[in-house]
Parts: C-alpha cells; sequence; structure tokens
C-alpha cells in the first residue's frame, strides 16, 4: 500500500483482515518509525489499532523486497502526488504480474488525466484496477463501505473484488473504470458545490449536484463510460455519503469557500486532502477540450480560483434551465419496430371502431 493517509491506512488494514501479507509504505521515515511504534497512525486514524501483522516502512527508504514479492500495489496518495508515486514505483520495477490499483477520486495535474491512464500507459492497461464507491476510511474499517472495484481486466477486477470480499467489505465488480473514476470526481465536485451552496438554499445545492453530475457524465461517456455507473454507488451512492458526512473534506471546503475562506488556505484547515479543489480546475479545463459545455463545473472552478463571487455563483446555479428532452420517433430498430407495431395495432382498432385499451367506444 502506497500512502500511509487515513485511506490508505484504512484499506492496509482491510489487507491485513484479508490474509494478505501487506506492507504500508509511507513517504518519511519519521512517520514510518512513528507508526511501527504506536501501532497507530494518530494523524490520519485515530483511535484504530494497526493490526500486528501490518508491516510499515517508508517510501523514502528500501522497499524492493516488499514489491519483489507483491502480487497487488495499491495507490492512496492524493492525485496531485500520483506522478512522483508512479515513478518510483516504475523505478523499483514491481513484478510483472502484479495488479495496480488506483484508490484515488481526483484527476492528475498538469492535464487533467486519470490516475488510471497514467498508470496504464506506464504498466499496461491490462494489470490497472481503481476502486470508488461510498468509503469513509474509519466507518470502511469499523463496519463497512459499499466499495465498486472497476478494471479492464475481468480477472483483476474479481481478485481485488475478492480481497475486500474475504475482509467482510462488499465490493462490487465493474467493468467500467473511466466511470468509476470520473463518477468519484463528479461527486467531489459536487460536494464542494453542496458545502458552497447550502446556506443559501437547499434546492440550490441540489441543483448544482445534479447540473455537475449531468455534465461529468457527458464527458465521461465521450471517454467511453456507462452512465449506469454515475447512477450507481461510485456516483450518487458516494454523493449521498459524502454530502452527508460532518467528515466530509470536499464538503467541508466548499462551506469554507461560502465563508470567504481562500482555497489555497482551505488545506492546512482541513489537515487533509481535498482533492476537488485542485481537480475542478483540472475537469472544467479538460470538458472544455472535449468541446463540450458544462456551465455549472466551470462556474465552479472560478468560485474556487477566487473569480466569481458567492451571490453570483448561487444565481447562475439557480438560472440554469436544463434543455428540453427531445420528442421524436425511437432510434434503436428494435424500439422503433415496437412503435411501428404499435401505430399500426391502434390503426387497425380504429378501423375496428375500438379505442387503445381495446374496448368498442360507447
Ligand atoms: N479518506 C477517505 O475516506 C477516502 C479517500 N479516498 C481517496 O484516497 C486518496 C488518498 O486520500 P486520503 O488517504 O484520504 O488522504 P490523506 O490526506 O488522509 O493522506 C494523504 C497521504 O498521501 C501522502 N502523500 C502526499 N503526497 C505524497 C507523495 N508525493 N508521495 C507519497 N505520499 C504522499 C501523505 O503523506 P504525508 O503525511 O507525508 O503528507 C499522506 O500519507 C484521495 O484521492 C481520496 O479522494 C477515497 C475514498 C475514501
Ligand atoms: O470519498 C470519500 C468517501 O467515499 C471521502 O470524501 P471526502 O474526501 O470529502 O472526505
Amino acid at each position: 500500500m502506497v500512502g500511509g493517509g487515513s485511506f490508505g491506512t484504512a484499506v492496509a488494514i482491510l489487507l491485513v483482515r484479508a490474509g494478505l501479507r501487506t506492507t504500508l509504505l509511507v513517504r518519511s521515515a519519521e512517520h514510518a518509525e512513528e507508526l511501527r511504534r504506536r501501532r497507530e497512525n494518530r494523524r490520519y486514524l485515530p483511535g484504530v489499532p494497526l493490526p500486528p501483522a501490518l508491516r510499515v516502512a517508508a517510501l523514502a527508504g528500501d522497499w524492493g523486497e516488499p514489491l519483489a514479492r507483491a502480487d497487488l500495489v495499491f495507490l492512496a496518495v492524493p492525485s496531485k502526488a500520483l506522478p512522483t508515486a508512479v515513478e518510483a514505483l516504475g523505478q523499483r520495477k514491481p513484478p510483472a504480474h502484479a495488479g495496480l490499483v488506483s484508490l484515488a477520486k481526483g484527476l492528475v495535474p498538469p492535464d487533467g488525466r486519470q490516475p488510471t491512464a497514467l498508470l496504464a500507459d506506464r504498466f499496461g492497461g491490462d494489470r490497472i484496477a481503481c476502486v470508488g464507491g461510498p468509503a469513509h476510511a474509519r466507518e470502511m474499517v469499523e463496519a463497512g463501505a459499499g466499495l465498486v472495484c472497476a478494471a479492464w481486466s475481468r480477472e483483476l477486477a474479481h481478485a481485488v473484488a475478492g480481497v475486500f470480499q474475504a475482509a467482510g467489505v462488499v465490493c462490487e465488480v465493474s467493468s467500467d473504470p473511466v466511470g468509476v473514476e470520473l463518477a468519484g470526481v463528479a461527486k467531489n465536485a459536487a460536494a464542494v458545490a453542496v458545502g458552497a451552496t447550502r446556506e443559501q438554499g437547499l434546492n440550490a445545492a441540489g441543483m448544482a449536484a445534479a447540473d455537475i453530475f449531468l455534465e461529468v457524465l457527458a464527458f465521461a461517456e465521450r471517454r467511453g463510460a456507462q452512465a449506469r455507473t454515475f447512477v450507481g454507488r461510485a456516483g450518487t451512492g458516494d454523493l449521498v455519503a459524502t454530502a452527508l458526512a460532518p467528515t466530509s473534506r470536499n464538503r467541508t471546503a466548499g462551506e469554507l469557500l461560502a465563508q470567504g475562506v481562500p482555497a489555497a488556505e482551505i488545506p492546512a484547515r482541513v489537515g487533509q486532502a481535498v482533492e476537488a479543489l485542485e481537480t475542478v480546475q483540472l475537469l472544467a479545463q479538460a470538458i472544455a477540450r472535449e468541446g463540450l459545455e458544462a456551465p455549472v463545473t466551470s462556474a465552479l472552478a472560478h468560485l474556487i480560483d477566487g473569480s466569481l463571487p458567492l451571490d453570483r455563483w448561487v444565481a447562475l446555479v439557480r438560472a440554469q434551465q436544463p434543455p428540453p428532452a427531445r420528442f421524436g420517433r425511437p432510434r434503436s430498430w428494435l424500439l422503433r419496430m415496437r412503435y411501428l407495431a404499435r401505430r399500426l395495432r391502434r390503426r387497425r382498432q380504429l378501423a375496428d371502431g375500438q379505442d387503445a385499451t381495446g374496448a368498442a367506444p360507447e
């Protein structure tokens, strides 16, 4: 497990519970030493004992030996730290059979790539997976979570999900890594929007969250994602869990923005990764490059960078009028055949003097 924050520590505990020999790699030698001595990650997951079998090492030190024997490598660092972590991993050459699993819910600077795309380019797509879904670290180790593991390889997706299931945590298997990752990105953006808007009105907060989801979904579909993923646990499930959580870093960041705290000061106040603060800018730029309209995501980026005042953000959210539905003949072959059959039946009924329900008119 690369990354000794709240989520890396929590997932490492689950891996031990699943019976895997696990090493938690934290950034500094001092942090590694402290975790070994206290058997608790006081900074990121206080009060949760580290299982005796969990080994701890420093990323700055020698981890060639545990890596050489690894079947799975999990990455639990914030997205902006992924290029450094991936570089360190690449230099140490993970075994060719090892699966690499990203746990991040953000986009990678400078161009907003998805973490799985970064990993796939470096190590090959067949060995890459990602995990999403509602999974607050503490609740996950104490009571469970709704994980979703996605990969291009069926075997890898099942293998990773099987590990979590063996640890007693449900984990859905998905073939849509692009969708799972972007649903996590959408929910973090929506959580910031909800936090920034809730004091101004809950209807507006709901409108902002829904519009961001639709804008990111349109972008995700361009990249091949499935809409179902956004409706499931990785999307709306995680959004509800995050928007309601008193501990959510992203929603808290939105609340602080609404109080006038500049984005640059928020990470220090929150004390942990706030993915959406950087990711929303990258997301808005990536959507624009794709030639898609995303007025609410783009306005959120401006709210975060301080160029859009809160009252104008709320006014913009409240004024959004979604485009009307298209009424027309169904396009798919099967639906079209059904449509024509229905019309034919109706014509015959009318010719026979019956109404559409089959009953003869009075
Ligand atoms: N916490 C949660 O409930 C969940 C989090 N996630 C996702 O997991 C990812 C990690 O978040 P989380 O664990 O919560 O974040 P935290 O802020 O709790 O921890 C971040 C960790 O990453 C380390 N880190 C930062 N930069 C680097 C780097 N360049 N190299 C190595 N390590 C680095 C930090 O080390 P240091 O202490 O030395 O700074 C710290 O251990 C995020 O994408 C988040 O969205 C997903 C689901 C749930
Ligand atoms: O992703 C999470 C729960 O699923 C955690 O959300 P926050 O990063 O907002 O705390």
